[in-house]
């Protein structure tokens, strides 16, 4: 399921009737940031607007010099100069307006730039949980497929209304020049233009967010089914799959149609308008020409500039709705921000910890911890305290299926925070710690751990890149790989295919083990780390990890009695609860739920 970023304020289908609603605060708001995000460009965005006005200033001087053409022809006089300036003009004024358009377009190539920066490093920061709850797919989307609308967006908005608007006040002052009456009347038709793109941009604005929110929902829905080609595939639910996404895409076909609607009525009202105005221009202008109060010349160079009005009302008319598409991409963009982020430094000062006053232990603890993934969610860990004290040899985790055994690596690596009670890392409490601290200390090896698409190398050195090849090589050989990888077309460089597909599931957990020890951590945690692997290799890696146990702390979450059985202590889980502490041997003694696991066949 996806979940709407802004789930306080989630997108709701939309009619015609509440387009009103979208001039609400969410779309001020949105307005507001939009300006945030010019404003870094604020120079660049002037320099192009000034020079877009300029462009104008000179095309708006045409009919002027046209005046001056006609003017001289009626008169006999020589029209030489009065061309070249009329040829100038057009052509100055061609110059200016296509850089000051290039202009533009690097200030929102820029703003742009910025903004996905900025993204890629708050995705990158999130909490766990978020991106499991929202999804990666409409994550995505906003750093693509938004920042991109608002790059073609935004600055062509903000553009179009500041010199649109100056170029048709200084229109009408030009106007105003060569016959106020005639002014007056295409003031009066030009304000029915207005009031029409006053009704139709919220519309559109909120039009292009669902339209937009819809895309969001394609890129979730389909990063959820090619996440899981193989089984959606082999469930035979592709259509199934294709149907959910259609709908998503009808209903931004239906969005986009809605605000490309309201558009083309927005465009064509400000072409009928103009036309009428015209129309009036020269109904009015010609009666005064006939009775002698206005010159030829004169009405000819206010029909021009009625002509010269109609590009620039349309540019304004554009220029609002643009800024309510921008505004659409700026709200799905700052959703982003509202989501929650990982903390980047210590919790609490590390001898301010409630934790602290107890003498250091190397390895790890867990005193009184409580635990839910959520305040309406069932409880996962109740009281729980354990000791594993490091170099001490392999700890073994075992118990039901969700017991909250991997809740608690979880919790060690800090993706979730306890409700209460507290965890120690070598004595240190870990909400003293910074997460990358803490994260560098430990070598995690997930439940059914992924590759990441790349090579062979790019796996391994994900977490340490600063790894020679002598250390690859010895990690290879730990994790009982290096002859995979020799058979490999071109060993460590070798693609693995989207999540490691190119490899067997053991060769997979192999690869993640091998990523694990070459950072030689403090603390190495395995969950279920060898479950694909065939007896020969598991028990080869049993003993390596036997001996990596004996200088690390080794907590390892298993099903295989072969694992377990060697393991120097086993703790046994329950609902959330540790129901047993010891050795194979003793705990086959004194604990129920370890003789059941044991004896009915839960460990493999
Ligand atoms: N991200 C999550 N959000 C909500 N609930 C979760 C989440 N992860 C796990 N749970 C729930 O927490 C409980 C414990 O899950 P956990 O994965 O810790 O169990 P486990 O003992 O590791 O199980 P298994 O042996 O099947 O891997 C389960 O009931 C599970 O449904």
């Amino acid at each position: 399921m996806v979940v709407p970023v802004d789930r306080a304020a989630p997108p709701t289908s939309t009619s015609a009737a509440d387009g009103a609603d979208a001039a609400g605060p969410r779309t001020r708001a949105a307005r507001g940031g939009l300006l945030n995000y010019l404003r870094a460009q604020r120079y660049r965005l002037a320099a192009g607007m000034a020079l877009g006005l300029l462009g104008s200033v000179l095309a708006l001087a045409q009919p002027l010099a046209a005046k001056l053409v006609i003017d001289r022809l009626s008169a006999e006089e020589p029209i030489l100069t009065a061309v070249t300036v009329l040829s100038l003009l057009v052509l100055g004024g061609a110059l200016t307006s296509g850089l000051g358009h290039f202009v533009l377009q690097a200030a929102a190539e820029n703003a742009v730039w910025t903004e996905r920066r900025r993204l890629i490093s708050r995705l990158l920061r999130l909490r766990v949980s978020v991106v499991e709850e929202t999804g990666p797919g409409d994550l995505i989307a906003r750093v693509t497929t938004d920042t991109t609308l608002l790059r073609q967006t935004a600055h062509q908005a903000v553009a179009s209304c500041v010199t649109g608007a100056l170029s048709i006040v200084a229109t009408l002052v030009l106007m105003s020049t060569l016959d106020p009456l005639l002014l007056a009347a295409t003031v009066a038709v030009a304000g029915v233009a207005a009031a029409g793109s006053a009704v139709a941009a919220p519309r559109i604005g909120k039009a292009t967010l669902e339209v937009h929110t819809a895309l969001g929902g394609i890129g979730a829905g389909l990063e959820r089914a090619l996440g899981a080609f193989r089984t959606v595939k082999a469930a035979v639910a592709e259509h199934r799959e294709a149907e959910r996404l259609q709908e998503s895409a009808d209903h931004a076909r239906r969005m986009g149609l809605k605000a490309a609607g309201w558009e083309a009525t927005s465009a064509t009202a400000s072409a009928v308008v103009v036309q009428i105005a015209f129309l009036v221009v020269l109904g009015i202008g010609g009666a005064r020409v006939a009775s002698g109060a206005l010159p030829v010349s004169a009405l000819v160079a206010f029909l021009l500039y009625v002509f010269a009005l109609g590009p620039r009302v349309a540019q304004l008319a554009e220029g609002v709705n643009q800024v309510q598409i921008a505004a659409a991409a700026v709200t799905r963009i700052e959703q982003v921000r509202t989501l929650e982020t990982e903390r980047t430094r210590a919790l609490v000062p590390a001898h301010g910890s409630p934790a602290v006053g107890s003498p250091p232990i190397p390895g790890v603890e867990f005193r009184s911890v409580t635990f839910s993934y959520g305040q309406d969610q069932p409880g996962v860990l109740h009281d729980v305290s354990l000791r594993l004290p490091g170099s001490s040899g392999l700890t073994a985790v075992v118990g039901p299926s969700g017991a909250g055994k991997s809740t608690l690596f979880c919790l060690l690596e800090g993706f979730h925070d306890p409700d209460s009670g507290d965890i120690l890392v070598d004595g240190t409490d870990i909400r003293a710690l910074s997460l990358s601290d803490l994260r560098g200390t430990i070598g995690y090896v997930e439940q059914d751990s992924a590759a990441l698409h790349g090579t062979v190398r790019e796996n391994l050195t994900l977490g340490r890149h600063d790894a020679t090849a002598g250390q690859i090589a010895e990690a290879l050989s730990l994790a009982r790989l290096e002859t995979v990888v020799a058979r490999l077309p071109h060993g460590v460089d070798t693609r693995v295919g989207h999540r490691g597909a190119h490899l067997s599931g053991g060769e997979r957990q192999r690869l993640a083990i091998a990523r694990a020890l070459l950072r030689q951590p403090r603390i190495l945690l395995l969950d279920e780390a060898t479950s694909h692997l065939d007896g020969v290799n598991e028990a080869q890696l049993n003993a390596t990890l036997r001996d990596i146990a004996q200088r690390t702390t080794v907590i390892a979450i298993a099903h295989r009695l072969s694992t377990v059985r060697t393991a120097q202590r086993i703790i046994v889980m329950d609902s959330g609860r540790v129901v047993g502490t010891g050795t194979h041997g003793s705990l086959l003694r004194t604990c129920p739920l370890y003789q059941d696991l044991s004896g009915g066949g839960a460990f493999a």
